[in-house]
C-alpha cells in the first residue's frame, strides 16, 4: 500500500513552537474521536489523522471489487498491498482516494460502516495499514493528532499525549442517530456503535486505558469542553495555537 497526501497549505501564522508533538486519541465509537481530534489538530497547528478512514477506505475498494472478506481474506490483503491510498492530513478537509476512486463519500455510507470491521479485523491488513499510519506521522514531522483504536497502544506508544476518549453506550448510539438525521434505522444505528464495537474489540484494546493513557468521558461534556481538556493535557509549555489557510475546493467539515 502507498500512500500520498495533498501537500499541506500554507499557514498563515508561523508557528513559533515546533517541538514534535503527536496526540494519540483512542475510543469506542461515537465516543467523539474525530470531532475532538479534528478540532484539537486545528487549534494547535497540528495534522490530523484518522485511521477509520484508511480501513473505510479499503473496505469501499473491497466492496466495488465484489471482495467477500470472510470468504477470501488473501485477496483483501492483495488488494491492501498492491493498491494507493490517498488521503488529506489537513483538519477539516477530507478526502480519501483509492486506487484513482474517490471514495471520500462511500466511506461514510451506513454500508461502508456495517462492513469495515470485517476488513479491519484481518491482522495482515492491519499491519500493513500501521506501516503506513507510521510513515504519514513521520512525513508530518511528527507535529500530528492521530485517532483511531490502537493508536495509543501499538501505533503511537510513544505519542507525547494519550488519550482514551470514552462516553456511555446510549450517549453515543444517540450521538450517531442525530448525526444520520433518521436516514437509518435504530437497528441499523446501534449495530454501527455497539456490534462493531464487540467486533473491533477482538483486535484493539480500545475500552480500556493502557498505562499513561489518560481517560477523558465526555458523555456530559460538549465537544468544546472536550477539546479544551485535551489541550489542557498536553505537556510542556503552553501549546502555541497556529491558525491555518485551508483554502481548497475540498469540502470542509466543522462539526
Ligand atoms: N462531546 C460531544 N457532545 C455531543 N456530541 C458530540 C460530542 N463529541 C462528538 N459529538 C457528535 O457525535 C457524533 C460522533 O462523533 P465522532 O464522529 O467524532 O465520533 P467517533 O468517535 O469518531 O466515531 P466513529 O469511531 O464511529 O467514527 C458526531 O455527530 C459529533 O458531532
Ligand atoms: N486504528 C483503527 C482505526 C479504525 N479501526 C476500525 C474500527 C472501525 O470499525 C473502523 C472504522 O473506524 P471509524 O471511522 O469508525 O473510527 O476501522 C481500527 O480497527 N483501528
Amino acid at each position: 500500500m502507498s500512500c500520498a497526501q495533498p501537500a499541506d497549505p500554507p499557514q498563515t501564522t508561523a508557528p513559533a513552537d515546533r517541538r514534535e508533538l503527536v496526540i494519540a486519541v483512542d475510543g469506542p465509537s461515537g465516543s467523539g474521536k474525530s470531532s475532538t481530534s479534528r478540532a484539537v489538530a486545528q487549534r494547535l497547528g497540528l495534522a490530523y489523522l484518522d485511521t477509520g478512514s484508511m480501513y473505510r477506505a479499503i473496505t469501499c475498494a473491497v466492496v466495488n471489487h465484489g471482495l467477500d472478506p470472510a470468504a477470501d481474506p488473501q485477496a483483501v490483503i492483495d488488494l491492501v498491498r498492491g493498491g494507493h491510498l490517498e488521503l488529506s492530513t489537513v483538519p477539516g478537509i477530507e478526502r480519501v482516494v483509492i486506487d484513482g476512486d474517490d471514495v471520500t463519500a462511500q466511506i461514510r455510507e451506513p454500508a461502508t460502516s456495517a462492513h469495515v470491521s470485517s476488513v479491519a479485523t484481518i491482522q495482515p491488513v492491519r499491519d500493513l495499514l500501521i506501516d503506513r499510519m507510521r510513515a504519514i506521522v513521520a512525513e508530518c514531522g511528527h507535529r500530528i493528532v492521530v485517532e483511531g483504536r490502537d493508536i495509543t497502544t501499538v501505533v503511537c506508544p510513544d505519542a507525547q499525549l494519550r488519550v482514551l476518549l470514552v462516553a456511555d453506550p446510549a450517549a453515543r448510539v444517540a450521538r450517531r442517530s442525530a448525526e444520520l438525521k433518521g436516514s437509518v434505522g435504530m437497528d441499523q444505528v446501534t449495530d454501527q456503535v455497539i456490534r462493531r464495537d464487540h467486533d473491533d474489540a477482538a483486535v484493539s484494546s480500545f475500552q480500556a486505558p493502557a498505562p499513561g493513557v489518560e481517560v477523558i468521558d465526555s458523555t456530559f461534556l460538549t465537544l468544546h469542553q472536550v477539546v479544551d481538556t485535551v489541550i489542557s493535557l498536553v505537556p510542556g509549555p503552553d501549546p502555541v495555537p497556529t491558525k491555518t489557510n485551508t483554502t481548497t475546493s475540498t469540502k470542509e467539515r466543522h462539526d
